[in-house]
């Protein structure tokens, strides 16, 4: 059986490249840059009040009185010189007008006619000065953009970015048992569930997914939903990777010129994993039983669609917590157990961890893992764990 950490290094060397497209900004929520965005402007491009009140030439001690000698508002810039004893109203966002260098705010003010007396001081000069935010030709590095990115690059005055093209995931389920949800099982069949899971977290980390029919017990029922697949970036199964008579889907994927294949990790839930690379694609064979089809896509799909998108970490983040119950020692497979972490940092793994669970992994907050061979634990100890 291959160790985890050698599965996924094996699994994102299988990705195919994926071409770059220039797309709107506004389409460009949750897209990996794949080009530096570079500012083509300053900002704020002029020095800008930061408050409504008046510019003035310099700071000013109270009682000290000023002529009001015109306006600055957002967009309408005053274009005299402020000169000494003279005040211009102005804006928060409007430019600083020539010969001042300091905004007093309104309410520290006294408005008397065409005059302004200063009541109290100011904290600071209230002037934000050009370029405090970022200058032109500053650089947003390659990453995945959140929305606080979007606004950044529109204020850079970048209407377009280039990124990498969504990867394309085709999905498909295995079993004579199957029928999907709203159908009418006979009494010794099952509903359908893993791609349902596989499908959405394959769209939340950026791929775009193609949900194919579930293939039949049979080699060319299987072959025959398999060729649909053709033209994807990723294949996933699941159902029918073990060693069961019914178990076809390794047989049928090396008929069909499956390469760079491995077959077994030392993993729980997840053993019977395989991969390789089918039709130019990434090819994952996860496990059937619900709970291992989904930790398997946490493990390896996941990791993989982010590599393929450019991210330089793409693996799962482990974070520390202490443990709540003491746990006897790990086996020879690394044992990723569904658990919920406290609002106070402390983790418990659930009793039930048989991996048709879907209720168990439904309430889990978090994957404990254990390590192969991982000694006894006692409550306290730190362990790591992956977000869910
Ligand atoms: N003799 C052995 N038997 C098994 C072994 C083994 O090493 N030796 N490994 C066990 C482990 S571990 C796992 S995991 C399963 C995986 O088996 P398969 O990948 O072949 O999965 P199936 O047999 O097709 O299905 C297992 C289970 O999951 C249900 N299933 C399948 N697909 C779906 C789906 N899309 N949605 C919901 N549920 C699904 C299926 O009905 C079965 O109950 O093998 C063990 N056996
Ligand atoms: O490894 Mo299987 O995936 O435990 O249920």
């Amino acid at each position: 059986m291959m160790p985890v950490d050698e599965a996924m290094a094996r699994i994102m060397a299988l990705a195919p490249e994926l071409a770059h497209e220039e797309i709107p900004l506004a389409a460009a929520a949750g897209r990996w840059l794949a080009r530096a965005v570079t500012a083509e402007r300053d900002q704020p491009p002029f020095d800008a009040s930061a408050m409504d009140g008046y510019a003035l030439a310099c700071a000013p001690e109270p009682g000290a009185r000023f002529r009001v000698i015109g306006e600055a508002g957002a967009g309408h810039a005053f274009t005299g010189v402020i000169g000494e004893g003279q005040a211009v109203r102005i804006f928060t966002g409007a430019p600083v007008p020539d010969g001042a260098n300091h905004v007093t705010l309104q309410e520290n003010t006294a408005p008397d006619g065409a005059f302004i007396t200063i009541t109290d001081r100011d904290s600071g000069s209230n002037i934000r000065p050009r370029g405090q935010d970022f200058r032109i030709g500053d650089q947003i590095g390659l990453r995945r953009l959140r929305p606080s990115d979007l606004a950044l690059i529109a204020s850079m005055n970048v209407a377009k970015v280039t990124v990498r093209r969504r990867p394309v995931v085709a999905i498909l389920s295995t079993g004579d048992e199957l029928v999907m949800p709203g159908e009418s099982p006979r009494a010794d069949q099952i509903i359908a569930s893993n791609s349902f899971a596989i499908k959405a977290m394959a769209e939340a980390e950026g791929a775009e997914t193609r949900l194919l029919p579930i293939a039949r017990d049979t080699e060319p029922a299987l072959r025959q939903v398999l060729e649909l697949a053709r033209g994807a970036d990723v294949i996933v199964t699941s159902g029918g990777a073990s060693v069961g008579d019914h178990d076809l889907v390794a047989p049928v994927a090396k008929s069909l010129g499956l390469e760079a294949g491995f077959w077994k990790v030392a993993l729980r839930p997840g053993k019977p994993l395989m991969a390789g690379r089918l039709f130019g694609a990434a090819f994952l064979g996860l496990p059937g039983n619900p709970v291992s089809a989904i930790l398997c896509a946490e493990l390896f799909l996941l990791p993989l669609l982010r590599h393929m998108q450019g991210d330089p970490s793409p693996r799962p983040r482990l974070q520390q917590a202490r443990l709540a119950t003491d746990l006897p020692e790990n086996g020879p497979r690394a044992h990723y157990m569904r658990a919920k972490v406290s609002p106070g940092g402390e983790i418990t793994p659930f009793g039930r961890q048989d991996s048709a669970l879907l209720t168990v992994l439904a309430e889990a907050n978090a994957l404990m893992v254990r390590p192969v061979g991982d000694p006894a634990r006692q409550a306290g100890d730190l362990v790591d764990w992956i977000a869910l």
